[in-house]
């Protein structure tokens, strides 16, 4: 049996004030795999980012990646989780500074390190912001460079939260012609409905920190009425397949609440 990059089992996250934010997440990322996850505003999208990648300790449950457990608050380079807000994780005098910080921190230098940081900014297209101080950047300049550094160090799980907020259409586009020709796995959580269906054969819905719907992403995004359960709604490239394609209905895995076990719910 091939081994998932990425299994939780029964994640739960509890806060001291006893707000359940994650509730037994259990979910399986094969190698190469993109999967969009979506919800509604405070389902816990980010918080599960967190936890997948050890930067916050979750209250019960555990992840692997190729089966070995993640330390919270270990460095874990084979992820590369790109914030919500850019300015938490831009911290350098220059961009180019900023793009070389992780890659530095594994081993790279020199002209290595220089040929690195030089592909990852023409990745993303800001070469011409290098010498840029990362505080005089746009919203969306700050997303670009953020993905740029990440990208320097070459993880082989992509971990991006809201990656097309802030981006103009031409940056957008740019991004998703980005992220659809890497190989490396992905998690995109994302309120970006169309560009989740663009990039991901698979979607996860949570909602009060639990999994709703883990399945084929025109299957769970063209369902009309779990959609609407959740405050989401079905992106307008779906509503005429959604009407008229009920063959794709019979394949949502929706995750009844008498089912929700902690048992993988693949
Ligand atoms: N540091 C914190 N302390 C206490 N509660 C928090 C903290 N960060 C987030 N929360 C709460 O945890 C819940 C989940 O938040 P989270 O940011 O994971 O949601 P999300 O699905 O990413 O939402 P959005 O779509 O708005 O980004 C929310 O109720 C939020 O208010």
């Amino acid at each position: 049996m091939t081994l998932p990059l990425l299994q939780t089992q029964a994640l739960c996250l509890t806060r001291p004030s006893g707000e359940k934010v994650l509730q037994e997440v259990s979910l399986q990322i094969a190698q190469g795999e993109r999967i969009g996850l979506i919800g509604p505003n405070g389902a816990g999208k980010t918080t599960l980012m967190l936890c997948l990648t050890g930067v916050i300790r979750a209250s019960a449950g555990e992840v692997r990646m190729d089966g070995t457990p993640v330390a919270p608050g270990g460095f874990h380079p084979e992820m590369g989780f790109v914030f919500q807000q850019a300015e938490d994780q831009l911290f350098s005098p220059s961009v180019a500074e900023d793009v070389a910080f992780g890659a530095r921190n594994l081993g790279l230098s020199g002209a290595a390190l220089d040929k690195t940081v030089a592909a990852a900014l023409t990745r993303v297209g800001i070469t011409a912001l290098a010498d840029r101080p990362v505080h005089h950047l746009s919203g969306g300049e700050k997303r670009l460079a953020c993905l740029a550094g990440v990208l320097a160090m070459s993880p082989r799980l992509l971990l991006l939260d809201e990656p097309s907020a802030a981006l103009d259409l031409r940056n957008r586009r740019r991004l998703i012609e980005l992220l659809g020709g890497m190989d490396q796995a992905m998690l995109i959580a994302s309120h970006d409905l169309e560009l989740v269906l663009e990039l991901c054969p698979r979607v996860i819905l949570i909602d009060d920190g639990q999994i709703m719907a883990d399945g084929a992403a025109r299957s769970v995004l063209g369902d009309a009425a779990l959609m609407a359960r959740h405050g989401q709604e079905v992106p307008h490239s779906l509503i005429h397949h959604a009407r008229v394609d009920h063959a794709h209905q019979r394949h949502v895995v929706e995750i009844k609440a008498d089912q929700r076990t902690g048992a993988d719910r693949r």
